[in-house]
C-alpha cells in the first residue's frame, strides 16, 4: 500500500473508542501531507487508472474480486457476480430512461452514471460499471458507508448466504436498523487520515454508533452545524423519497456520506461558524414544532402558531419578511441550477410554509425548523456544498412485490435522520 502505514491510533478525547481500535483493527492512519502514491503495476491496471484510494468499504483485491478504480473523474466497479452486476447495470439504465416522477427524481440521490466498460485487470477481462466520482472535487474526502436495513440479504438468497449476513453487524442491525461498514477521515486537529473498516464496523452497536458517526464528522468536540445540516438536507430529501417509492426493495445498499475536511477546517476557523449566530432554543425532540427561534439575540417566529389540528400544526407566514425576502430571492436566482440538492431542499423547506401540500405533517414541522439555518447558510458568500449523501449499491436493488414500500429500507434511514437531528439539538 505505498507510503500509508499501519500504526497505532492517537488517543484523543474518545478514549475509549480509540482504545479499542488500539492494536484491535486494521486502522490504518496517514497523514494528509503524505504522498499517496500506491503502486499500480502491483494490481495489473492500464497505466492511465489507479487504484481508488477513497474506498472505505465493499470488495477489494483479495483474489476473488477486485477493488474499485480510478479513471479520469469516474470510478470503475468491477463485476465479479455476474447477476449482482446485471442486476446494478439493469437498475441504472432503468433509471436513466425512465420518465416517471418517482424514478426520474432517483437520478438525483444516485451517482451519475456513465455506462459499462471491459478493463483488463491482471490479464482478465473485467466487465466494470463506470460511475461519477463522488469524492472527485473533494481535498480531504471524508466519507462513510451507512448500509441500510436490518435486512440485508434478497430474496434470491441461499439458505448460507441469509445465515452469514444474519451472522453479521448483529446489535447494530438489530437496534438501528444500518450499519456502518467502514469510513475515512482526515482528523482536522492533527491532520491525520484515519481509516476504519469493516471488523470495526461489526463491533459497533446503538451505544458506539454515534460515537462513530460523531468521528467521522470531526465532531467529538465541537459539532459543525453547517455540516449537520448538509448531511440533513439531502437524507431529508431521500427519506421523502423513499416514504412514498413503491418501485424497489434495495438489500444491501448504502447510503455514502461524503465531505471535505479542508472546507471544515476553514470553518472552524472562525468562531462565528462554530456558534452560528443563529440558535434554535428547544428542549427535548425535534418531533415537537418550535414557536421560537433565536436569531442576532432576537426572537423570531418559526411560523408555528401553538395550535394542532387533526391535520398536523397550524403554520403562519414567518414574520422576517426581510429573511423572506433574501429567501426568495435565494430560490429564484438559483432555480436554473435544478441539479443543485442545497437549492432543491430549500425549494422544499419553502413549500412548507404552506399546508397546501401533500407531505407527512411531521416531516412538514421538522423541515420549518430548519429554515432559518438553511437559510442562512445559503446566503453566505461561499455557498457551494462541500458535503454530500448518495445512494449506492444496488447490487441487490429488487422491484417491490405487491408495491409496497420498502420499510426495511426507511427504517434505516428514519433512524440515521434521528442521529444526525440529534447531534444538531446537542450542539445548540
Ligand atoms: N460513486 C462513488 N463515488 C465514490 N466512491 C464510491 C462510489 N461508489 C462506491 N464508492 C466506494 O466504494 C465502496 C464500495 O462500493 P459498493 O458498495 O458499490 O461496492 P460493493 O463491492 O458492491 O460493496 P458490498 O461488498 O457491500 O456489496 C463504497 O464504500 C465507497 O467507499
Ligand atoms: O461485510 P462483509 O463481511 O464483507 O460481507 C460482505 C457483504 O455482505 C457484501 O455485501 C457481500 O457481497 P454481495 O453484496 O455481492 O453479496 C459479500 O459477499 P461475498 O463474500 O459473497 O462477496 C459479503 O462477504
Amino acid at each position: 500500500m505505498g507510503k500509508s502505514e499501519v500504526v497505532p491510533m492517537p488517543i484523543h478525547r474518545q478514549d475509549s473508542l480509540y482504545a479499542a481500535c488500539k492494536g484491535a483493527f486494521n486502522t490504518v492512519v496517514h497523514t494528509v501531507d503524505e504522498e499517496q502514491d500506491e503502486d499500480e503495476d502491483d494490481f495489473g491496471i492500464p497505466d492511465n487508472m489507479q487504484l481508488f484510494t477513497n474506498q472505505v468499504a465493499g470488495h477489494t483485491n483479495d483474489g476473488k474480486s477486485y477493488g474499485m478504480i480510478k479513471h479520469n473523474g469516474t470510478i470503475l466497479k468491477p463485476i465479479t457476480k455476474q447477476k449482482c452486476g446485471e442486476r446494478e447495470i439493469d437498475f441504472y439504465e432503468e433509471i436513466n430512461s425512465a420518465t416517471d416522477k418517482t424514478r426520474s427524481e432517483l437520478r438525483d440521490f444516485v451517482p451519475k452514471y456513465y455506462g459499462k466498460v471491459t478493463v483488463p485487470i491482471k490479464g482478465n477481462d473485467v466487465d466494470c460499471i463506470v460511475l461519477e466520482d463522488l469524492t472527485r472535487y473533494y481535498k480531504e474526502p471524508c466519507v462513510i458507508d451507512i448500509k441500510i436495513g436490518r435486512r440485508t440479504w434478497d430474496p434470491t438468497a441461499s439458505y448460507d448466504k441469509i445465515v452469514n449476513e444474519e451472522a453479521k453487524y448483529q446489535e447494530s442491525k438489530r437496534d438501528l436498523a444500518f450499519c456502518i461498514p467502514g469510513f475515512q477521515v482526515y482528523k482536522i486537529h492533527n491532520n491525520q487520515l484515519c481509516k476504519f473498516d469493516k471488523n470495526y464496523g461489526k463491533t459497533l452497536n446503538k451505544e458506539t454508533v454515534p460515537q462513530a458517526l460523531k468521528m467521522f464528522l470531526n465532531a467529538e468536540t465541537v459539532c459543525c452545524r453547517s455540516l449537520i445540516v448538509q448531511f440533513l438536507a439531502s437524507l431529508w430529501r431521500i427519506q421523502m423519497w423513499a416514504r412514498k417509492q413503491r418501485y424497489y426493495h434495495f438489500y444491501s445498499s448504502s447510503l455514502l456520506l461524503v465531505y471535505d475536511a479542508r472546507r471544515l477546517r476553514e470553518l472552524l476557523k472562525t468562531d462565528d461558524d462554530v456558534k452560528p449566530t443563529l440558535k434554535l432554543q428547544r428542549s427535548t425532540s425535534l418531533y415537537r414544532p418550535l414557536s421560537l427561534a433565536v436569531l442576532n439575540n432576537e426572537k423570531i417566529s418559526t411560523g408555528f402558531s401553538g395550535q394542532l389540528t387533526n391535520q398536523g400544526p397550524i403554520l403562519r407566514t414567518p414574520t422576517s419578511p426581510t429573511k423572506l425576502k433574501q429567501f426568495n430571492d435565494l430560490v429564484q436566482t438559483n432555480n436554473n441550477n435544478s441539479n443543485n440538492v442545497w437549492q432543491k431542499s430549500i425549494r422544499t423547506l419553502k413549500r412548507t410554509h404552506s399546508f397546501q401540500n401533500d407531505y407527512d405533517k411531521d416531516m412538514q414541522s421538522k423541515r420549518q425548523d430548519y429554515t432559518y439555518i438553511l437559510d442562512e447558510l445559503c446566503t453566505e458568500q461561499k455557498s457551494e456544498l462541500w458535503a454530500t449523501v448518495k445512494m449506492i449499491d444496488f447490487a441487490h436493488a429488487f422491484m417491490a412485490e405487491h408495491h409496497e414500500v420498502d420499510k426495511n429500507y426507511l427504517e434505516g434511514i428514519d433512524n440515521l435522520i434521528k442521529l444526525f437531528e440529534e447531534f444538531l439539538v446537542d450542539s445548540e
